[in-house]
């Protein structure tokens, strides 16, 4: 059996997305949550986890942001990875420099093209900016870089008007386009649909790079997958700029289990989304997917009941497949047969007559709000007759 539930319903349907890559982006979209910042053994250290997990790119940093950040991003492209290492650079040549001195696999240079940036960031015309972003494109492919071309607020851009920078971005050499969701304002069927009509206009392989605005980035990445976007976009944990990015263990999981996807070593990822949680000091949510701490804990009784006997009633996936524990809780909620489980994994045999007892003081327990913890539960045991 296999340790977790595959989506039979994806048989009908068939959107299976046949070729993609991930781009994790924590180290540089991740760090721009506020407040948050790695040092740059802690940037090492996540780059050489998600190496050894399979992601196959990782965006490092924003090099031109400080001379730290330069070394850093540097240093990480001088590890030796299998995962490609990239690095951000806006349509400035200043900000090509720098990532050649970085010493990339490829360079992200981006430019917004929605009217709200144009006329309240840049004061530019569309043609303008264009204009500036495609002198920069060509000085890094003159420059023998390898260019993902991301286009920021693409999915608040006119259709058209994002359809023609790719198509120009396509004739300069850009060797991706990214269709940067940066306010998170797509859902799962526009998604779709913008990127197939991306893939409509140009050859050149189309990345995906969602926020999480509407809580939708990871529904929408999938999406995007289905329609042929080959680059996903993720984030350890989702941080990211305001509600952060898609997350990278609620997608590898979901590759998992939607498509069947087995190539990354998602053992590893419980562990990772901790040292992430630690070294940027966002707390994971308790019943964040995945890695939350109630991703595998049970407290209802007709739960904990059937989990015992077997534990793919009440999960998608074994907890052991993302590195992580299952967790039986004690409480209001807690059942005759949970309780007797706990019991005798605690190494007590009791009567019927005392757990009765027992289960009516885990019950009052639990309703005046107090934790059932281990130390309680044997005071309880102590003081039955
Ligand atoms: C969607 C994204 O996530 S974009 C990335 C956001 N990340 C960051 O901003 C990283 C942290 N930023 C920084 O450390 C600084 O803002 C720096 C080093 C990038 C730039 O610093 P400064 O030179 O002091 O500029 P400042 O931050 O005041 O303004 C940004 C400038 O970049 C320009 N700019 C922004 N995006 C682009 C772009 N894609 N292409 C060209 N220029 C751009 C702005 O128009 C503005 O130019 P101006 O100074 O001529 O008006
Ligand atoms: O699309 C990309 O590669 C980056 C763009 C980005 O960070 C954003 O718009 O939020």
């Amino acid at each position: 059996m296999s340790n977790y539930s595959k989506n039979s319903l994806m048989q009908f349907i068939n959107p299976k997305p046949d070729d993609i890559e991930i781009c994790d982006v924590t180290l540089r979209d991740g760090e721009q949550t506020p407040g948050v910042v790695f040092s740059r053994e802690e940037k090492i250290v996540i780059a050489e986890k998600l190496d050894s997990i399979g992601i196959e790119a990782i965006e490092a940093g924003f090099p031109v942001v400080s001379e730290e950040e330069e070394a850093t991003v540097r240093e990480i492209a001088h590890l030796g990875l299998d995962a490609r290492i990239c690095c951000l650079a806006r349509s400035v040549a200043k900000d090509i420099d720098v990532a050649l001195r970085c010493d990339v696999d490829f360079v992200s240079i981006f430019i917004a093209t929605s009217d709200l940036h144009l006329k309240y960031k840049y004061h530019k015309t569309f043609e303008e900016a264009k204009s500036c972003a495609l002198d920069v494109l060509d000085y890094a492919k003159d420059h023998g870089l390898t260019v993902r071309f991301a286009a920021e607020d693409a999915t608040r851009t006119d259709i058209n008007i994002l359809k023609s920078i790719f198509k120009s971005a396509e004739e300069h050499g850009a060797d991706y386009v990214s269709i940067a969701d940066t306010v998170g304002i797509l859902s799962p069927r526009t998604a779709f649909y913008l990127v197939s009509e991306i893939k409509k206009t140009i050859r050149t392989k189309v990345c995906i790079h969602c926020h999480n605005d509407l809580g939708m980035a990871v529904a929408n990445t999938i999406s995007g997958a289905e329609a042929g976007a080959f680059q996903l976009h993720t984030t350890i944990n989702g941080i990211g700029e305001r509600c952060g990015n898609a997350s990278l263990e609620e997608l590898l999981v979901s590759l998992r289990v939607q498509y069947g996807i087995e190539r990354y070593d998602i053992s590893q990822i419980v562990e990772l989304s901790g040292l992430v949680e630690q070294y940027s000091g966002i707390p994971v949510p308790r019943i964040k997917p995945i890695v939350g701490a109630n991703a595998f804990s049970h407290e209802s009784g007709i739960h904990v009941a059937a989990v015992l006997e077997e534990p793919m009633t009440y999960e998608l996936f074994a907890p052991e497949m993302v590195g992580a524990k299952r967790e039986i809780i004690v409480g209001k909620h807690t059942g005759s047969k949970a309780l007797k489980g706990v019991v005798q994994k605690m190494g007590y045999d009791l009567t019927n007559e005392q757990m009765c007892v027992l289960l009516d003081k885990v019950k009052k327990c639990g309703e005046a709000k107090r934790k059932v913890t281990c130390d309680r539960l044997s005071e309880f045991i102590s003081e039955l007759e």
